[in-house]
């Protein structure tokens, strides 16, 4: 099995693996105060998620519903969660979408810090990682004040070699805003591979000016990376086919479930969004929406699309059950008026009566962790979760990894504030009293 601990020709033993990870976990222990601040890139999962809601409903498809006739029925209740899909169409559309839309242009939400070196720990290099020819990508004169283009915090080196698909939409660009990290709060999270609070090796991202979408990546190398996911941390479901829920789950428990479930819907939403800005032309430079390949890969698959809303609701969960906190964080980008009205906005989408109303819990973790081994099955599921995340390093598209990594670590986020036990199994107080202050 593939394990984040491992590295190719390793030969350390599994106890020095566990002993690893506890060391790991320790640590982050005392750290865990801090964790929760990454609670707001959830946000920008969230983002995700209404971004191609809003293109695929509204542009694609003319429907009310992406989960139309085909594919699901609007009444019906999202499985594992509490709300049925006519309700989170309309919370959408209607509260959700426009609110994210303006919050993730605010400085704090728009930057976002991470590793993008390219140091697979599962496999030697397979040559994605060598590409050179991977200039950053400059963005013209006009586009930002004067203040803002110039201090690079970090930019590579030109000689080293940095993972690219080494087509020109693959690049990342790093123009940043150095003012925005004033008050920058340090968090690792335990449910990934990344330490979060290593400076040393991160880069910071304006997301606005990399936009999730069509880069080119695919073949073997990404094939790889899906597979790896699928087979050796989060065994594939067999949904297709099936004759009932209970045929196609066996005799999986609720937990495993909510992983596949988490992953599943994360590969739609990477599919939706690749189909939703797509290079129609390459000769032309022409984009625009791909309504076929949205419906190869995402429509046709009824359980590729429940998947899809189960992920929007369970990160949609963990942002609810952190109101109170996110309510009162310190949104501090250095850009006081920006600042506020990014806390306007954080204000207006945890306390949204409309939202409790339709949908007031989108999940109900109080579900799990009911059987025995509790813990145990935690720390797995914990290690797995952490196995995938560690597996971004392996993407060869530098912005397929940008975007892997903000929706991996949007999602260790969620698991860390819904699934946050201590060693007896029960809730954690200190995570609990973090999202209640
Ligand atoms: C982390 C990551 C991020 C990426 N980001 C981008 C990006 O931003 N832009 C871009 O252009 N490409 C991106 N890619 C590549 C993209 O996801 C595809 O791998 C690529 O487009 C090739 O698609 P494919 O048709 O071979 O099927 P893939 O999407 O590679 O799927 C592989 C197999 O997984 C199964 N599968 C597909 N969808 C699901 C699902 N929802 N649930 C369960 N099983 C499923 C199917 O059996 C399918 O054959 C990314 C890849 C990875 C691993």
């Amino acid at each position: 099995m593939l394990d984040v601990n491992r590295k190719p020709n390793d030969n350390s033993n599994d106890a020095a693996d566990h002993q690893k990870n506890n060391i790991i976990i320790n640590n982050n222990k005392r750290k865990r105060w801090r964790f929760i601040i990454a609670a707001l890139i959830v946000v920008l999962v969230a983002l995700s998620f209404n971004q191609l809601w809003h293109s695929v409903n509204y542009s694609l498809l003319h429907e009310t519903y992406i989960c139309s006739k085909d594919t699901c029925e609007s009444t019906d209740i999202v499985e594992e969660c509490c709300c049925d899909y006519e309700s989170i169409n309309d919370i959408n559309g209607a509260i959700l979408h426009p609110l994210l839309q303006e919050l993730v242009k605010t400085p704090f939400f728009r930057y976002f810090k991470v590793k993008l070196w390219c140091d697979c720990p599962f496999w030697p290099d397979d040559g994605m990682c060598r590409m050179r020819d991977c200039s950053v990508c400059e963005c013209p004169e006009h586009e930002f004040p004067e203040s803002f283009k110039k201090p690079l915090l970090h930019i590579l080196p030109k000689d080293d070699p940095v993972c690219q698909e080494g087509k020109p939409e693959a690049t990342v660009d790093r123009t940043l805003d150095a003012r925005s990290f004033r008050g920058w709060v340090e968090v690792d999270n335990p449910w990934t591979h990344d330490d979060e609070t290593d400076n040393g090796e991160m880069t910071y991202v304006n997301l606005q000016l990399n936009a999730e979408r069509y880069t080119g990546y695919t073949g073997p190398s990404a094939r790889r990376i899906w597979d790896a996911i699928y087979t050796e941390n989060c065994p594939r479901l067999n949904l297709q086919n099936r004759l009932s829920r209970a045929d196609a789950y066996g005799e999986t428990c609720p937990e495993k479930k909510v992983l596949f479930k988490l992953i599943s819907g994360l590969h739609s939403s990477i599919s939706s969004h690749i189909a939703a800005d797509y290079l129609l032309d390459e000769t032309t430079n022409k984009w625009g929406s791909n309504l076929n390949l949205m419906r190869d890969r995402v429509l046709k698959h009824r359980d590729r699309v429940e998947n899809l809303y189960f992920t929007f609701l369970f990160v949609l969960r963990a942002v609810t059950k952190a109101a109170a906190y996110l309510d009162q964080a310190e949104y501090d980008s250095g850009n006081h008026m920006e600042d506020l009205r990014a806390q306007f906005l954080i204000r207006q989408l945890v306390h949204d009566s409309k939202l409790q109303d339709a949908c007031a819990l989108p999940f109900d973790e109080a579900e799990l962790w009911q059987g025995q081994g509790g813990p145990m099955l935690r720390q797995q599921i914990q290690n797995q979760f952490r196995n995938i995340s560690a597996l971004m390093d392996c993407v060869g598209c530098e912005k397929c990894r940008l975007w892997g990594k903000l929706q991996v670590l949007g999602l260790g986020t969620s698991l860390q504030i819904l699934f946050s036990v201590n060693d007896q199994g029960n809730p954690d107080p200190h995570v609990e009293d973090a999202v209640k202050i």
